[in-house]
């Protein structure tokens, strides 16, 4: 599976982020006033000196999606070399998990040789006051206590539910990218990719990103699915037509704009045509596609359908079942009874589950080397930590909390390294 370019183009460092000088400035000044950080870091960006941004408990980053929020929290940490720690709604949504993971986190030094921990707290507006009550007070608790630099970002920071958060916190406001800028970066990704993009055609995904700069990103991918290196504005605007080298965006729409079942599943004979992949896109666009509850759930039915086939293909090998799987997935979701009016122009999005794969790989690199670790401590190897003692050490943790703590000492890791391998 080719890599999300969203992640293979987000900035590595402040220098590189695109036109959010000023944030950059105010974290860089909020960082380098009260925490550890790398000299010539600061002198390049801390410019500020206000007593409100030099004395701030947290930072929240406000801004529209895509414009960089995660980002700059990631480039910051690389810059200074800090752990970051990243939680999202639903790691805050039981206050219990939320302590544990933060609280033995921050106390640790850590087996990578960072210089410190930064927190992220990623869209906090993703809190349901009701339900989350203690996840919000948590945060709210960590923010007022903990020692290391804490940021969070929403899209939406002024809803008064979060009032206590942003009395206690630094506000900085992410701006939304200009078309030129966002055509500028898809232009840079054209050349990397090796792709001749006409300047019209770029202009156009700009246009409609509205500056989201991460949309704009994931369109330009689909419009060069499977290694194009051309695009015009015609490309664009014929996005639908006929074409031997379909990208998945076209497949999907032709896939679920079919007339007929015979012309759904005429998809499949596509030379460009990955079932593997048509299956992680269509997953995620059936909810895109049908907003009709009953068309959704048949469209899904049928996918989960297919599905099972593809699970006995791959169990038995028996191949021949695959064009049984293929009508499910393709006839069988483009075909539904009193199927709902389509409208003209569908905006599918980039599958998160890829996105999620990409992501977390550097939490799987470090499983990886804390199972190495592991396995040459214990003299043993690492298909055994891997099957045996991660499985005795987990249920032991479960019955009590204080194994993993004990551990941590004896081995100098920190617990929750040792948590996410359980
Ligand atoms: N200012 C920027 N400069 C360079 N690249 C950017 C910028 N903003 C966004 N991107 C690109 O878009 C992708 C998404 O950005 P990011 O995840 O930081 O957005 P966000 O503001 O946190 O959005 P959301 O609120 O939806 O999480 C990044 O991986 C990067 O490729």
């Amino acid at each position: 599976m080719p890599l999300p370019w969203v992640e293979k183009y987000r900035p590595k460092s402040f220098a590189d982020i695109v036109n959010q000088e000023e944030a950059k400035y105010v974290l860089a000044s909020w960082i380098c006033a009260k925490f550890k950080a790398p000299k010539e870091f600061c002198a390049r960006w801390a410019k500020k000196k206000d007593r409100e941004i030099t004395e701030a408990r947290a930072v929240l980053l406000a801004g529209p999606p895509g414009v960089g929020k995660t980002t700059i929290v990631h480039a910051l940490a690389r810059e200074i070399r800090y752990e970051l720690i990243e939680l999202n709604a639903s790691d805050v949504r039981t206050a219990e998990r939320l302590r544990q993971v933060v609280g033995s986190g921050l106390r640790e030094s850590s087996l990578f040789g960072y210089e410190g921990k930064i927190v992220l707290f990623d869209e906090v507006d993703g809190l349901h006051v009701k339900e989350d009550k203690g996840g919000l007070e948590a945060i709210i608790d960590i923010v007022e206590t903990a020692k290391v630099p804490i940021v969070m970002t929403a899209n939406n920071p002024y809803d008064p539910k979060f009032r206590p958060l942003r009395d206690l916190s630094l506000v900085v406001n992410l701006r939304r990218l200009s078309e030129d800028e966002v055509v500028e970066v898809l232009r840079r990704i054209c050349v990397n990719e090796g792709a001749k993009c006409e300047d019209e055609a770029l202009r156009s995904i700009a246009k409609s990103s509205m500056g989201d700069l991460r949309a704009a990103i994931n369109d330009l991918q689909m419009y060069l699915t499977g290694g194009r290196k051309m695009l015009v504005l015609d490309d664009i605007k014929r996005a639908g037509e006929r074409n031997p080298q379909l990208s998945m965006f076209e497949i999907l729409d032709r896939v679920y704009k079919a007339r007929w079942f015979d012309e759904a599943r005429a998809v499949s004979f596509n030379p460009s045509f990955d079932w593997e992949q048509y299956f992680v896109w269509a997953l995620e666009s059936i909810p895109v596609v049908y907003k009709d509850l009953e068309a959704m759930s048949t469209a899904y039915d049928r996918l989960s359908k297919a599905d099972v086939f593809i699970g006995r293909i791959k169990r038995m090998q028996e191949w021949e079942l695959l064009p049984y799987a293929m009508e499910l997935a393709l006839g069988g979701v483009s075909q539904i009874k009193d199927k709902p009016r389509l409208p003209p122009f569908i905006r599918y999005g980039f599958p998160q589950r890829l996105l999620l794969l990409a992501r977390s790989r550097e939490a799987r690199r470090r499983r990886d080397a804390l199972v190495e670790y592991l396995a040459q401590n214990l003299h043993v190897s690492k298909s055994a930590v891997r099957s045996e003692i991660l499985y005795v050490l987990s249920a032991l943790s479960k019955a009590n909390p204080s194994v993993v703590e004990k551990l941590s000492k004896s081995l100098g890791i920190s617990a929750v390294d040792i948590r996410t391998l359980l």
